[in-house]
């Protein structure tokens, strides 16, 4: 097993990546300490994982009630939110109450969010179960739900006590999610480390066969990256938005599109193709490079063609994104491979002949 701090003074927080990890009670210590127990989970994961992870959670003698939602993107919502508040409530939760997220990053950003709210704030342990949610969301307190006009619109930072990421989960992950989750461990690569991505092109056939020690690598490297820059800025203030390459477009492809019809992972690939075309049109980066970043996300079995739903369209449903200010779009974009930096305001017309002609 490896474990991570994420480094953030009173809120800092342990990452725990191995194998068979939810058999483990010394990894859920936290839970010694609660009145009660919840496991968040959805009706995909729960028959897989919860019953599994309610006889760990057990010898602590507590309560260990389960809420299982309906699984998907479209259930990120308020409906799903107010079911997570009736359970707590009915069963008598309070303060001293953790809730455990089972599952992707959904049920993680539901959970956390839950949990920052209710009773203005209780503690969380996230267990995740996918790989995007093992190398990303569980990582770094952003949770929320989506609203039908913009992607993770209503949230909060809320951090989770501890990261518990078992990589035996992974045996059952659909190659699909698969997929959409090694997009954003190649945004970790394009962003912040040329050498990973390296790594990640001479490991293809690895990675898409979810071979241990390939996940292993991806998943610790990735919460290497994730957990330096969030503790370096937790809030976004600045170099915490560079994890969002990709995201400025691939958000407005998850809104316009209707949440679930293209997984999150799916959505960001795509949007890190039209990124990687923009910074090269703005000449920060050659086409070589931006060919190579295609190549890589193709090869995970990813889309790189964008839906078209035409430049006005793309630009209206990327306004509203949490980067932009004053009514003008900001993006994450590449100023070599390994390094981000953000536009305030890439000149417009850049942005329509990029919709216009490569990739929209
Ligand atoms: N908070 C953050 O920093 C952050 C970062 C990245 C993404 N996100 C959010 O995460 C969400 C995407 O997460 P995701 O890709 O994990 O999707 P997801 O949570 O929808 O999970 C994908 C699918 O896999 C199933 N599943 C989960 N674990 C499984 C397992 N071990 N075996 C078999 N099936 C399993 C789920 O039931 C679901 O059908 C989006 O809402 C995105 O906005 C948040
Ligand atoms: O943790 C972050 O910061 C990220 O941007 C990670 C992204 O992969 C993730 O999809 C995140 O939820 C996007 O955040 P948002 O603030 O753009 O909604
Ligand atoms: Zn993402």
């Amino acid at each position: 097993m490896k474990t991570l701090k994420v480094d953030l003074g009173q809120r800092s927080y342990p990452i725990f990546i191995g194998s068979d990890l939810i058999d483990r009670p010394e990894l859920f210590e936290a839970c010694s300490k609660a009145s009660s127990i919840y496991i968040v989970t959805n009706t995909t994961v729960a028959p897989l994982y919860a019953e599994r992870l309610s006889k760990t959670l057990a010898s602590f003698g507590k309560s260990v009630r389960t809420i299982a939602l309906p699984d998907g993107e479209s259930f990120k919502d308020w409906k799903n939110l107010q079911t997570i508040f009736d359970e707590l409530l009915k069963h008598g939760a309070d303060r001293q109450t953790v809730l455990i997220a089972l599952g992707g990053g959904v049920i993680g950003d539901m959970t956390g969010f839950a949990a920052a709210s209710f009773m203005r704030g209780i503690r969380f342990i996230q267990v995740p179960t996918t790989l995007l949610s093992q190398v990303d969301s569980s990582v770094g307190g952003k949770t929320g739900i989506n609203h039908p006009l913009g992607k993770n619109m209503i949230g909060a930072f809320h951090q989770p006590i501890a990261v518990i990421a078992d990589l035996s989960t992974l045996k059952t992950l659909p190659p699909r999610e698969l997929s959409a989750g090694l997009a954003e461990v190649i945004k970790h690569g394009a962003i912040a480390d040329a050498t990973f991505l390296n790594w990640i092109e001479a490991n293809t056939s690895a990675l898409l066969a979810c071979d241990i020690e390939a996940m292993s690598h991806a998943v610790l490297r990735s919460c290497e990256i994730k957990s330096a820059v969030v503790s370096a800025d937790e809030r976004e203030g600045g170099v915490r938005a560079t994890l969002n390459f990709g995201h400025t477009f691939g958000h407005a492809i998850e809104a316009g599109m209707g949440y679930g019809e293209w997984l999150h992972g799916e959505a960001v690939g795509c949007g890190m193709v039209m990124g990687a075309k923009l910074s090269c049109l703005l000449k920060k980066i050659t086409q070589a490079d931006a060919d190579r970043l295609t190549r890589i996300i193709h090869s995970m079995h990813l889309p790189t063609t964008a839906p078209k739903f035409g430049a006005e369209r793309y630009i209206e449903l990327m306004q509203v994104d949490k980067k932009a200010e004053g009514g003008q779009i900001r993006y994450v974009l590449l100023e070599q491979i390994g390094k981000a930096y953000i536009a305030t305001a890439p000149h417009e017309a850049v942005v329509e002949t990029l919709l216009a002609t490569g990739a929209a």
